[in-house]
């Protein structure tokens, strides 16, 4: 396409957000207007399924719920009055709650003022919080924010080690919507036993974020906890930034959250807009569309160009992959579905793996994520005329065009600045994209049943690794792996009960293990 050409194209179909101030341009996604002609019905029937579903249609079959985080920033269309009534009800007493800890109004046993967060949580009670904090955060907040999203014990301790003696003014955010993920579980155990060794009054410096009545909902009522927000059945984990789970740590750094809602409100209505190129959800999810040909073929790489940002795509990840990698669709076919999402930044990536995208295989479309507003104050100029922000700038458009040029396509989302309500816009941007591409691939984007197999097999060690230590006892001489194995009846089992022995031996868990350990059948393991 020439020049005169392309700058067609480019004006034809750039979108912009006059209220947000923000820009996509899909025009750099090679489809013609035969694509674009067949995608037309496909996006007129996910218009009318996504309205059925925020209607308060059971979208989320298999787990019986609706599916309603497009609510939590305009309540008023809430199905119910009951519902609308949680909803703010929920926000107004977090925010007030997070108002009484910045004057100090709820203050822990120890110390004046609670001057740190502890959030512990995983997957969507993690992800998004964390991109926001990376991403909003002011330099000297309120509150400085910590997280736990693992099970690793060297992560809790570097947390820990890092809070040293203000543990004793840390307020403690633990957050599942299940209220029974172990790994959240776990760093809550492990907070609660290092407030124990220093004297501190755990409960007076915890808050909950779960479903009511679940496991966690219990524990923290009955121990007295200072507070408990509620997370709504019908918000889905990898959605739910916009609700208690995202919007208290945000508050408490001192982010302005009626900021990011009322800029996720603005893009939900202009995303609910049923007319293809005037409804930038849509544009993104047909880009997707013809990059993948509506079956994942192409991975997406999200590449903002802004520090700030890093997060979004590791918080992505979640929302896309979680959301669209499917065995089945909505009709019970094997279908595969998916769409792979890794990144960084720019232009540091520039320097790290852009050299395959331009010229290795080419199994990818691009996302720039650009940022128009470099920095809040002036910028020096680091040669005439130019300024380190002119250089960011360059280097994205570079980096577009020599992978355009080279037949690599990219869509470019830009926004005015990084700021609340510019990212409120974002993440609703993305959830709806997700949502509509999921209707347009026909599968249901609301449910993850791929991950309960791994949970289950990892419950499943545990329970041999009980077995493990009881068989050692009761033999009491060191036995072989496949002895072992017999011993438990577990013959099919042999590789895991050594991997099982050979952790417990290098964490003085009371196991021994002796031999060569490049020979596996000279092992033999046994209680210290
Ligand atoms: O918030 P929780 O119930 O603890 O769940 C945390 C995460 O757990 C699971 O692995 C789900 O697949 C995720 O969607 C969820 O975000």
């Amino acid at each position: 396409m020439d020049a005169a050409a392309l700058w067609q194209r480019y004006q034809d179909w750039l979108y912009y957000h006059e209220g947000l101030g923000l820009y996509l341009d899909i025009s750099r996604m090679r489809f013609d207007d035969a694509f674009v002609a067949t995608m037309q019905p496909k996006c007129e029937q996910a218009f009318k399924d996504m309205a059925a579903l925020e209607g308060g249609a059971i979208a989320n079959s298999d787990e019986n719920r609706m599916v309603g985080h497009y609510w939590l920033r305009d309540p008023d269309l809430a199905p119910t009055p009951a519902l609308k009534q949680e909803i703010t009800e929920a926000l107004d007493q977090l925010e007030a709650f997070a108002n009484k800890v910045h004057a100090g109004e709820i203050r822990p046993p120890q110390a004046a003022k609670f001057t740190d967060i502890l959030s512990i949580g995983i997957g969507g009670s993690a992800l998004g919080p964390e991109f926001v904090a990376a991403a909003l955060a002011p330099e000297a907040p309120p509150l400085a924010i910590h997280f736990f999203d693992n099970t690793d014990p060297a992560g809790f301790d570097r947390v820990f080690e890092r809070l040293g003696d203000r543990l004793n003014s840390t307020l403690v955010i633990v957050i599942t919507k299940s209220g029974g993920t172990p790994e959240t579980r776990n760093g809550m155990v492990e907070a609660k036993q290092a407030f124990a060794d220093k004297g501190l009054d755990f409960a007076r410096q915890a808050v909950a974020i779960t479903m009511p009545g679940s496991k966690m909902d219990d524990l923290a009522r009955s121990e007295g906890w200072l507070a408990t927000f509620p997370m709504f059945d019908w918000v889905g984990g990898r959605t739910s930034e916009l609700s208690a789970v995202g919007l208290l740590d945000a508050a408490l750094q001192g982010i302005d959250i009626r900021s990011m809602l009322a800029g996720a409100k603005e893009m939900d209505a202009a995303t609910r807009v049923p007319d293809l190129k005037a409804n930038p959800a849509a544009l993104l999810a047909i880009a997707w569309y013809f990059a993948g040909n509506g079956k994942g073929e192409k991975d997406m790489v999200v590449l903002p160009y802004k520090d700030s940002l890093l997060l979004f795509s590791r918080y992505l990840q979640q929302l896309v992959m979680e959301s669209l990698g499917k065995e089945k669709d909505l009709d019970g076919k094997t279908v595969y579905q998916g769409i792979a999402v890794y990144g960084n930044k720019g232009s540091t990536d520039q320097h790290a793996y852009v050299q395959q995208l331009r010229e290795g295989v080419p199994n990818f479309f691009l996302t720039f994520i650009e940022v128009l507003k470099d920095r809040e104050k002036p910028s020096v100029e680091v040669e005439p005329g130019v300024t380190a922000g002119d250089y960011l700038s360059g280097l994205l458009q570079g980096t577009r065009q020599a992978l355009y040029e080279n037949q690599r396509d990219s869509i470019t989302v830009t926004l005015p600045d990084v700021s609340p309500r510019s990212i409120g816009a974002l993440i609703a941007l993305y959830e709806r994209a997700v949502g509509l591409y999921g209707f347009l691939v026909n599968i249901n984007a609301y449910h993850q049943p791929g991950v309960e197999a791994g949970k289950k097999a990892a419950a499943a060690i545990l329970e041999l690794q009980m077995e493990v230590v009881e068989a050692l006892e009761q033999e009491g001489a060191p036995l072989s792996l496949p002895a072992l194995a017999t011993v438990l009846g577990a013959t099919d089992k042999t590789e895991t009960i050594y991997k099982i022995v050979r952790h417990l031996a290098a964490n003085q868990q009371g196991v021994v293990l002796e031999g060569n350990p490049s020979d596996l059948s000279s092992l033999k393991a046994s209680l210290s």
